[in-house]
């Protein structure tokens, strides 16, 4: 408080004009006037009294006379603190920097000022004690209550006013504030009964000027701290079972805040890491890094990109470890934490690169067997490599033991005589006959006669002596209905009665001829569309259907293409007495090139160069034009998924021949081993 906020203004009187000065009662609420000499300097005061007093006589008397009835009352600066005079004067007169009169501050403002201050001060004081929920009660020297606040009502269920200035023992009956003062001491931590509620109440004596002139007591409801301490108890549990999940778990934990300052560890991450916990908590992974103990940080990553993350992270020592990070952020969205879990991976990476080179090497095995079995077929060669070849060979192996129809379809050139002799040889052997009939290529009076015979004189131009048909041929062997889509619909139903009774009767003949004959049928067209639009019979289609095979455009099976050209590259060789190689471009164009003729192209294409070409060595020049020059061209239709597929694929294919191991290939593409073994493997280049 400041001396102008108790100041009233007023105008000093000149000590030449006091005489004409009245006092008005109504007008001044003060008791006395400033009075400044001729310079303006201030001189004393005249009080209200000794101008009612004597004013009649100033007429009469000397300017010293008069300036001897002034009072002395102290001048105090305008932004003096108010307290000051409080404690020194009861009265002032106020005046500015310049030594300027302002006005005067009587004993009544100041007394007034004061209470003013003291009540705002009070209910302060009260309003920050009633805020609070510890009991506080004020007490005098002999123990009566002269202060409480709003808590210990509310234990007592009484009013403030009906507390105020009752003993404390009638209201509380245990307080121990007469032991307190006796002794003169505080007392703390007792146990006392406030109304119906136990408290701890500490008793503490207020001294002034040496002399205890009472004491004031606190207290704070036990079941408060009851609740809090079990809350406490609760949050040591959860604590300790926290802290025992985290240990005993057999993955390694970190959390780090979310500057990446390690906050704690557990003890499977010592373990992993060997890094002492002491080492590594209170630093920061952006230091751990550059000093080496790791070569990335999970949690780094986290913390840029606020999201989980997973990676191989390869720790001081050369240890790999699969790192997840996870963020974890508080209710506004903020990270907060980092949460990481790791895992070694040392020994599953070893494992993994076992696995590797051990299917690689199955994949070798696989390739040689394939090769070895294929010339194991007597003179009929199949040679593959593919998954899908390997499947056909392995129903046609199963088929050939017993003697169920079977029906090859697939393109042209593709190889179905080929698993139809298969057949025949691993079931019937070679010893009995295969005989082949294209339906196509006979009218239907022709391949009447051809497929049962016919008796001496049936038709004008029949062999005398009549001559068996392919049927009884063929009989305990294997009969093979080439183009089987292409026989003519009014023969269908007498094929499929020779079928169902494996019976039939000769042209111009009348006994009826049992056979035994292995019936396999092919054909290029798609007999289940022929049915469906009435030009191929149905029950002939089930007959025939017994044992299904398809065989699959090589341009589908593409990992087949460069085993047969080295295949058919040997066969020429061989039978032409050369000794020539193909460039692994040429291979990379074969295997690219489309083969609407199949196998039986590609046979024809690997001769012609064999035979046309002087060079040592095939390459891009000896490749007819039409192949040559197809460039990989994905149509603009393709969608850009299949595109990249298909060049992923012809690349890992091309590679692959390059260098006959997945682990280099790896290498050329720049890829990671596990992505190219993936990728070989989706793209059926492996199993
Ligand atoms: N997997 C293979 N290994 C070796 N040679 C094969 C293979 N597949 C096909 N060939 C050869 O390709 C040529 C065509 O085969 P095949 O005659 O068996 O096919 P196809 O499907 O019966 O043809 P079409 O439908 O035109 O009669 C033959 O010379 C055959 O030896």
């Amino acid at each position: 408080m400041k001396a102008e906020d108790l100041m009233i203004e007023v105008q000093p009187v000149a000590l030449a004009d006091i005489h004409e000065l009245k006092f008005d009662e109504n007008k001044h609420n003060f008791d006395f006037i400033p009075v400044i000499d001729n310079k303006q300097q201030y001189i004393g005061v005249i009080t209200q009294e000794i101008l009612l007093r004597g004013l009649f006589t100033f007429e009469t008397k000397s300017k010293d006379q008069v300036k001897g009835l002034l009072k002395n009352v102290p001048c105090i600066l305008e932004n003096a603190d108010a307290w000051y005079l409080a404690e020194n004067a009861s009265q002032a007169v106020v005046v500015d920097g310049q030594g300027h009169i302002k006005g005067i501050i009587t004993q009544t403002a100041i007394i007034n000022g004061l209470t003013e201050f003291l009540n705002s001060y009070k209910e302060k004081f009260e309003s920050v004690i009633n805020a609070t929920e510890t009991g506080i009660i004020v007490l005098d020297s002999s123990g009566f209550v002269r202060i409480v606040n709003q808590t210990v009502s509310k234990l007592l269920r009484q009013e403030k006013v009906d507390i105020i200035n009752r003993y404390v023992t009638d209201i509380i009956p245990d307080m121990p504030f007469l032991q307190s003062m006796e002794k003169q001491q505080p007392l703390f931590r007792q146990k006392v009964k406030v109304g119906n509620v136990l408290v701890i109440n500490d008793i503490l004596p207020i001294k002034s000027n040496g002399k205890t002139i009472g004491a004031i007591s606190v207290f704070q409801d036990i079941s408060i701290l009851k609740q809090v301490a079990y809350d406490l108890d609760e949050f040591k549990n959860l604590t300790r079972d926290l802290e025992s999940i985290i240990n005993s778990s057999y993955d390694g934990l970190t959390v780090t805040d979310n500057n990446g300052v390690v906050l704690r560890m557990n003890t499977a991450y010592e373990r992993l890491t060997g890094f002492k916990a002491d080492e590594v908590i209170g630093k920061n992974m952006r230091d751990l890094v550059n000093e080496g103990y790791y070569d990335q940080s999970a949690t780094l990553q986290v913390i840029k990109n606020k999201r989980s993350v997973t990676i191989n992270q390869k720790i001081k020592g050369d240890r790999i470890v699969l790192v997840t990070g996870n963020p974890i952020f508080d209710e506004k969205g903020d990270l907060v934490r980092v949460v990481n879990n790791v895992r070694d991976i040392t020994e599953l990476t070893h494992l993994r690169d076992h696995i590797l080179k051990s299917r690689e090497q199955t994949m070798r095995y696989k390739t040689e067997i394939s090769y070895l079995r294929s010339m194991h077929i007597g003179s009929n060669e199949i040679i593959f490599r593919s998954r899908s070849m390997e499947h056909v060979l392995w129903i046609a192996q199963k088929v050939a033991t017993v003697d169920s129809t079977v029906l090859i379809t697939g393109e042209s050139g593709t190889g179905k005589e080929l698993v139809a002799k298969l057949i025949h040889n691993f079931g019937k052997g070679i010893d009995y006959p295969f005989i082949k009939i294209n339906c196509a290529a006979m009218p239907e009076s022709l391949l009447e006669a051809e497929l049962f015979g016919y008796e001496k004189g049936a038709f004008t131009g029949a062999k005398k002596e009549g001559k068996p048909g392919l049927f009884e041929l063929a009989h305990n062997g294997t009969l093979f209905l080439d183009e089987i889509g292409d026989m003519p619909p009014t023969f269908q139903v007498k094929m499929l009665r020779v079928l169902q009774e494996r019976e039939f009767m000769r042209v111009g003949g009348t006994k009826p001829i049992h056979v035994n004959v292995r019936i396999i049928a092919a054909t290029h067209r798609d007999l289940a569309k022929m049915v469906d639009d009435g030009i191929f019979r149905s029950d002939l289609y089930y007959r025939l259907m017994i044992v299904p095979i398809h065989l699959q455009p090589l341009r589908e099976r593409k990992e087949d293409i460069p085993i047969l050209i080295q295949y058919f590259i040997d066969k020429y060789n061989q039978k032409f007495k050369y000794n020539k190689s193909i460039s692994s471009q040429v291979i990379n164009k074969l295997v690219e090139y489309q083969w609407k003729g199949n196998v039986r192209e590609l046979e024809n294409v690997i001769e012609r160069m064999i035979v046309t070409t002087q060079a040592e060595e095939l390459t891009m020049e000896h490749l007819p034009e039409y192949i040559r020059d197809k460039v990989f061209k994905p149509s603009a239709n393709v969608k850009m998924k299949e595109a990249i597929e298909k060049t992923e694929a012809y690349l890992l294919a091309e590679s692959y021949r390059k260098y006959h191991s997945w682990d280099e290939v790896a290498k050329d593409l720049g890829m990671g081993r596990a992505t190219t073994y993936r990728k070989a493997s989706k793209y059926k280049l492996i199993d």
